[in-house]
């Protein structure tokens, strides 16, 4: 997958030089190539090919209509976490009947939303949420779709802001509790149909071994809750990580690599790893992922304001900060950040990259070597695609930056970028 590549001496995405987008449409700017968003779905959806499987894309890594419109145009599903990513999902012609609803605080008026949408499965996350929707199902006079998920207390050996499997994280159920919680359901929620059993044990996992040891543990479950409640998938949820550190080659050669030398987890290696222990069970399988399929699909674009040579660093002020790109402060999140003009030699300065809010904690990149750049120059933050610009605030009165989705050599505004008047609607004097 060639998406992001050096070509006479410019980055593209696809077939459009990165420079152009941000001359016209000003930074910081989030570009996405729909190809790459494209060969990961096919790539998961070929290596699951012997599981009867969905592929239930979770919304919440990048939820732009446009981005969700090309997922379900390949035919996949969608994994929501609110009533207003279902919404996103609907608006971008994607099918209900094919989205799970996750999280820990499901309200009213979601749930409702939702029955009446016709979505898939609920995944829930406790007993009271199971009685919950029991209870809103029965007053619409509906039956509604449910799986629940199981928390297997597997560390995933992923950033602890991250990790989700382990007990002392607040999604799912406990392990020894979930055979009691499903026979509960059963005797006393008449409004509820056992549809599944569902886990996620944590984000950005760069190694097979986790995944494994869950679904090897949680297995015999799924087994003994097949035999009792007759379910008909298992989800194995999200996860897979992505090469946040990918290389640069010189020349016109493609840079962007997702290969086995430099990915520490390919999606191959998942799959051979867990398909082989999913298939006997007879089940569809869903899994959910979200980082994935969009991370490398996507770039934050961003110019250099100033510069400033203090006593102890070297500080490149840009134009995005924090609010655009929160992963580096929250997660010491890790980004390749190289210019959109192909450096001329090797060249490189240990700097801070800096953005203009007013908090110590807003850098995109601390002492890095970076290519020199100038004032007024354009840098590209890689692998931003996933938990960028859904993670973005008007933190400092900021308004949120434009996206574009690169298609070959057409570039659309996806999203435009919010003016003042956007960033205060709703406000008012008292
Ligand atoms: C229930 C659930 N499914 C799927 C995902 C997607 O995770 P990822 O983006 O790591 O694939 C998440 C987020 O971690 C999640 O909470
Ligand atoms: N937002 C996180 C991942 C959390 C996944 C959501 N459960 C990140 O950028 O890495």
């Amino acid at each position: 997958m060639h998406s992001f590549r050096y070509h006479q001496g410019q980055l593209f995405a696809e077939n459009v030089p990165l420079q152009s987008l941000a001359e016209k449409h000003g930074t910081p700017l989030y570009v996405y190539s729909k190809a790459t968003i494209t060969g990961h779905f096919t790539r998961l959806d070929a290596s699951l090919a012997r599981l009867n499987h969905l592929i239930c894309y979770a919304v919440k890594a990048n939820s732009n209509i446009a981005v969700l419109s090309t997922i379900a145009k390949l035919g996949g599903g969608f994994d929501i976490v609110s009533a207003g990513e279902l919404y996103r999902v609907i608006k971008a012609g994607g099918d209900p009947a094919k989205c799970t609803f996750a999280g820990v605080g499901k309200t009213r008026d979601e749930i409702e939303y939702a029955l009446k949408q016709g979505i898939y499965c609920f995944n829930a996350e406790s007993e009271a949420e199971l009685h919950y929707i029991n209870q809103v199902a029965g007053e619409l006079g509906m039956k509604a779709p449910v799986a629940v998920r199981v928390n297997p207390n597997v560390d995933a050996k992923t950033h602890a802001k991250i990790t989700t499997g382990k007990s002392e994280n607040k999604f799912g159920i406990d392990f020894d509790q979930i055979l009691d919680v499903y026979a509960r359901a059963a005797a006393n929620c008449p409004n509820l149909v056992i549809k599944g059993l569902q886990m996620h044990i944590g984000s950005q996992l760069t190694n097979v071994d986790p995944f494994l040891e869950a679904v090897q543990k949680v297995i015999p479950l799924v087994t003994e809750v097949k035999k009792k409640h007759g379910i008909e998938f298992f989800s194995i949820g999200g996860g897979i990580g992505i090469n946040y550190k990918q290389s640069l080659d010189s020349g016109d050669a493609a840079w962007w690599q997702e290969n086995a030398e430099v990915h520490p987890l390919t999606v191959q290696a998942y799959a051979e790893a867990v398909v082989p222990h999913l298939e006997p069970l007879g089940l569809r399988i869903l899994c959910e992922p979200g980082r994935f399929m969009v991370g490398n699909a996507g770039v934050m674009l961003t110019r250099v304001l100033y510069e400033k040579r203090g006593a102890a660093k070297v500080f490149k002020i840009v134009d995005a900060g924090m609010n655009d790109l929160i992963r580096p402060t929250l997660y010491e999140g890790w980004h390749q950040i190289v210019p959109l003009k192909q450096p001329a030699d090797a060249t490189v300065e240990k700097v801070d990259v800096v953005g203009p809010i007013c908090e110590s904690g807003d850098f995109l990149a601390q002492n890095r070597e970076i290519p020199l750049v100038k004032e007024g120059e354009y840098l590209a933050v890689l692998s931003a695609g996933a938990y960028g610009f859904t993670m973005a605030s008007n933190y400092n009165t900021r308004p949120m930056p434009a996206e574009i989705l690169v298609d070959g050599d057409k570039a659309t505004v996806v999203r435009e970028r919010q003016t003042l008047e956007d960033v205060l609607k709703g406000e008012h004097l008292a």
